[in-house]
């Protein structure tokens, strides 16, 4: 059921212009795929924006009364805590990055709320770090990269814009508001649609592109018998699963980079994180399926 229609009821009641909606942002969704957005009514916001909207007559609209985020956090569920500081910290960006650094103009969110762009700069923002390929940015954004093995194998993948040839492990950007295993499990579930069975850290490691990352590296399994991927082919150009001689056979090459002949996989050279964790799997294939 959608609540739009209640929600632009409830803002024309009090005077505010229904457009509003359009400032909510994703912060999940239910089993059945509904998506819940989030809104700031902007009670306790001093600009003259949002100031109108009164708080009393609010609550007794909807019939509840508001309470302090922090006394709220620990009279509700873990899931339901944690839509609540996602809402937050995503709407407390949004409201932050109003306009572009760089242009000063303003900056338009996407409908999902998941980065806002400057048309004069074209500079993207995202909630992880205001990073843009070509613009350095001086923070740092968290980054997961699993090595997932079904126990015999391990699955790596390549993006278009990797020299020709490497396979890597699975990264992303964490999402404001989730866990290292959130994140680590919506990544593999949104770039091969595997659903991940245990979790196990690995290291870290400060990665400069294409800006300052937090890796966090971990190994995964999936159960056995639940290997079946579909490739995500906007995000990857290829994924597979590698057996344990092909791996090893791949990191004992020496120089990947003169070594590449057709067919040939290589792997991330020594430096990456990436490297690191098929290294560590390859000389114990069960470290992924100890207890997290
Ligand atoms: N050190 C290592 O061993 C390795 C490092 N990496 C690094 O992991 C990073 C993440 O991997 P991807 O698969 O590209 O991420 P990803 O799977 O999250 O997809 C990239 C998309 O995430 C979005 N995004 C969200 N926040 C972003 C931000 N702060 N900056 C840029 N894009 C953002 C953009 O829409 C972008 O197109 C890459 O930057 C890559 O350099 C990847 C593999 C190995
Ligand atoms: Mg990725």
């Amino acid at each position: 059921m959608s609540l739009r229609p209640e929600l632009e009821r409830l803002l024309a009641k009090f005077g505010q212009d229904t457009q509003r909606i359009e400032d909510s942002v994703l912060i999940g969704c239910s089993k059945q795929h509904e998506a819940w957005f989030a809104l700031d009514l902007g009670l306790n916001s001093s600009s003259s924006l949002n100031a109108s909207l009164q708080k009393a007559e609010m609550e007794i609209e909807l019939k509840g009364s508001f309470t302090d985020l922090r006394k709220a956090l620990f009279q509700l569920n873990t899931k339901d805590a944690s839509l609540l500081t996602t809402a937050q910290a995503l709407l407390r960006w949004h409201d932050a990055h109003q306009f572009c650094s760089r242009s000063g103009q303003p900056t338009k969110k996407n409908v999902a709320g998941s980065k806002r762009v400057c048309p004069s700069s074209k500079i993207i923002y995202y909630p992880q770090a205001p990073t843009r390929i070509s613009i350095p940015s001086s923070q740092m954004a968290p980054v997961v990269i699993t090595l997932v093995s079904d126990g015999t194998r391990c699955l790596l993948a390549r993006q278009s814009s990797f020299p020709k040839g490497m396979y890597s492990a699975l990264a992303g950007f964490c999402d404001i508001g989730e866990s290292l295993e959130e994140a680590v499990r919506r990544e593999v579930a949104e770039e091969v649609g595997l659903e991940l069975e245990r979790l196990k850290y690995s290291a870290s490691q400060h990665w400069s592109f294409p800006n300052s990352s937090l890796m966090i590296a971990c190994h995964a399994s999936v159960k056995p018998g639940q290997t079946e991927i579909q490739v995500n082919l906007k995000e990857l150009e290829a994924a597979g699963w590698f057996s344990h001689d092909e791996v090893a056979t791949a990191l004992r090459r020496n120089n990947p980079y003169t070594q590449q002949q057709n067919g040939t996989f290589w792997l991330p050279p020594k430096l990456a994180i990436a490297h690191q964790l098929i290294k560590e799997w390859v000389e114990k294939p069960s470290c992924s399926t100890l207890p997290a």
